[in-house]
């Protein structure tokens, strides 16, 4: 039995109002049926556990009393009722304005990409600057995103975006109007504040506004516009690669519309109502409860966060610093390490990898236009996008714990397949069949290479090679032009002009039969990572960690999983070069797995609970509360609902939870 005593539970709540009656449950060796439970009178006159046990014996399963109807029907209406009761039109419009931070995170993270291939000529960037001007972003999101642990515990949620969304429009502008690279770098690092910020405030705001039911899904939805941003910025990327010059202004400027807006709205939008109760703002709580939750009365609501937040204060581990404080109190410790390992569980997938390698994976598929790949490869970002929507619906119908599970085991798989696919390719790698015989050219390290797969691998190498159908006619491994990897620096790719009569350069790719098997494995990899992996670590984080420490627990996941996301980015290549990518896609897959271990072990089930409750799951488990899928389901549990007691059977306890 959980220390605090669950006072609470929405879903029995609408359960009995939807049904009209009292209902409790009794252990029926497993039948699922309710039974009308006997009047609250005779209830409330029992012990708790001698009401459950005399019910059960007055009201048999062939009872005249027994209903057929099964939990799952119970689930749904009282879903729908609840939508009809409370009309929370104002927790969507809440959810949608705060979800454009994460439009944005998509959208800065993913239009750069694009922006660099106009830009690194307009201002001759050298490959480090490159680097660099990509990076910085995603560092400085990693501090800003620890700081803002801080800032939302200091300010509030509310001051938070709005600072972000101060960060996006001022580094949108700064980036559109950029003289040189030092102000487009500054102008980056500024974006990757905004970025740090929003993307461990908005779960959180979303998560504190919204009711149990519809939690899930909302703080889904602010990955659902993450991928979405990810998406519009390769339509954008696509659009105005046309326009040879300035198109990078116009790319990376349109992200201070979005910016704009949410900032406008922010003005109007009111602050967390936990958030403010903890502060002691109650008379504001109370009155921003009321506007979020429509026509329902909210006197319970505000009294049992209100008692949660007085009793965590109690037993947050006393005096100094919230993570420390963290650390030394075994709950939240265990809701740290599931977080953090959530996040980096996700960047080690891969996800932005394959993401950002699907252009090439297109190109080997035989997609030789380079413009052609750009849109093509908008159709990664749009699969990523359509399965994080799948996953918007599946959040709340199966719960967090078995959607995060099913798509880790499916990434795993999917990234076995990809690797399988990149060693086929390896495996009948074609050979090179020209080796020049000029000397300054023979000595190059490159014309020692036999086949194309060593030569690939090989940052300054590329493979030049005509085809007639699907025959290789001749080959030859050149050394890449330093200013452009789009060309060789000698021969018949080294220039375009000479590129005609079937004639490619394969910089980082070699042509390959095998290409539908790597094509297959990335669009299972999206249709099992979107919706639960993308999504569910942000989800989960925002609902783990009691009041006291949620803001720092959010600070130190988003925290990690920029940090992991910089890592696996910046190692790829080394990755692949020293293991081949058959090798790195391996290595990426024997993670996942062990993702699926840690998960498996450590991740409960938090669906339906408010989030007051949730800290019950950390307690008194060495990180096993992989069990409690099942054993919670075991629990009996006492719920108190309105002054009665109800007891929840042994079998279905996790159904209705
Ligand atoms: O949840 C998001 C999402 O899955 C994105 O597609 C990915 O680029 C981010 O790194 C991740 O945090």
């Amino acid at each position: 039995m959980s220390r605090k005593q669950v006072d609470h539970d929405y879903n029995l709540r609408s359960m009995s109002n939807l049904m009209g009656e009292r209902w409790k449950k009794v252990n029926d060796g497993g039948e699922r049926s309710l039974i009308k439970a006997p009047s609250s009178a005779s209830i409330s006159s029992q012990g708790a556990s001698a009401g459950a046990s005399t019910a059960g014996a007055s009201a048999p399963a062939s009872s005249s009393t027994t209903t057929t109807t099964t939990t799952g029907d119970l689930e749904r209406a009282a879903r729908k009722q609840f939508q009809q009761d409370v009309t929370p039109g104002f927790v969507y419009v809440l959810a949608v304005f705060s979800a454009l931070g994460g439009f944005l995170f998509g959208y800065d993270t993913g239009v750069i990409s694009g922006a660099m291939l106009l830009l690194k000529r307009e201002l001759d960037l050298s490959a480090l600057w490159q680097e660099v001007l990509i990076s910085s972003t995603v560092a400085a999101a990693a501090l800003s995103a620890l700081l803002g642990g801080f800032l939302n515990g200091l300010f509030g949620r509310r001051v938070c975006i709005l600072l972000a969304s101060f960060f996006f429009t001022v580094g949108g502008i700064v980036l559109s109007t950029a003289p040189g690279k030092e102000a487009f770098l500054t102008g980056r690092l500024i974006v990757g504040v905004g970025l740090g910020i929003a993307s461990m405030t908005v779960p959180v705001y979303i998560a504190e506004a919204s009711p149990p039911q519809l939690r899930g899904q909302l703080v889904t939805v602010n990955t659902l516009f993450i991928t979405g941003g990810q998406f519009t910025a390769s339509l954008v990327d696509g659009a105005f690669s046309y326009l040879q010059h300035d198109g990078w202004r116009y790319m990376l400027g349109l992200s201070v519309l979005p910016a704009v807006l949410q900032f406008v709205g922010f003005l109007f939008l009111p602050e967390s109502p936990r958030w403010l109760i903890q502060r002691g703002l109650t008379q504001k709580a109370r009155r921003v409860l009321s506007q979020i939750r429509g026509n329902q009365n909210i006197d319970e609501e505000y009294d049992s966060i209100k008692n949660s937040i007085e009793e965590e204060e109690k037993d947050s581990g006393g005096d100094g610093p919230v993570i420390w404080r963290m650390l030394t109190y075994p709950p939240t410790r265990r809701a740290l390490l599931v977080g953090c390992g959530l996040q980096m569980f996700q960047q080690l997938s891969g996800i932005n990898t394959v993401m950002y390698y699907s252009a090439t994976i297109l190109q080997m598929s035989g997609v030789r236009d380079d413009r052609l790949a750009i849109w093509l490869a908008g159709l990664t970002t749009l699969t990523n996008f359509l399965f994080t929507l799948l996953g918007v619906w599946l959040v709340e119908r199966v719960g967090r714990r078995k959607l995060t599970l099913g798509s880790i085991i499916g990434t795993c798989l999917s990234l076995s397949l990809l690797a399988i696919g990149f060693l086929m390719s390896a495996q009948h790698s074609p050979p090179v069949t020209f080796h020049p015989l000029d000397p300054a050219m023979a000595n190059s390290t490159c014309s020692k290479y036999q086949l194309c797969e060593p030569c690939m691998l090989d940052p300054g190498c590329g493979f030049c090679y005509r085809e007639n159908g699907s025959a290789l006619l001749t080959s030859s491994c050149v050394p890449v032009n330093k200013a452009s990897t789009e060309q060789a620096a000698w021969g018949r790719c080294s220039n375009s002009s000479l590129m005609k009569d079937q004639t490619y350069w394969a910089y980082n790719y070699c042509p390959t039969s095998y290409s539908w098997l790597v094509l297959l494995g990335l669009v299972l990899y999206l249709a099992a990572f979107a919706p639960g992996m993308g999504p569910m670590p942000w989800t989960i984080n925002s609902e783990i960690y009691p009041l006291w420490a949620r803001s720092t627990g959010n600070a130190c996941a988003a925290g990690v999983n920029w940090t992991f996301n910089i890592l696996v980015s910046l190692t790829f290549l080394h990755l692949a070069q020293f293991f081949t990518y058959y090798g790195a896609f391996f290595l990426y897959s024997s993670l996942a797995l062990l993702g699926f271990i840690f998960i498996y072990g450590c991740l409960p089930e938090t669906k339906g609970r408010r989030l007051e409750e949730i800290e019950a799951l950390f307690e008194n488990q060495l990180c096993s509360c992989g069990a409690s899928d099942s054993d919670e389901g075991r629990q009996v549990e006492y719920i108190r609902v309105k002054g009665s007691n109800y007891h929840l059977s042994d079998n279905d306890a996790s159904d209705v939870d």
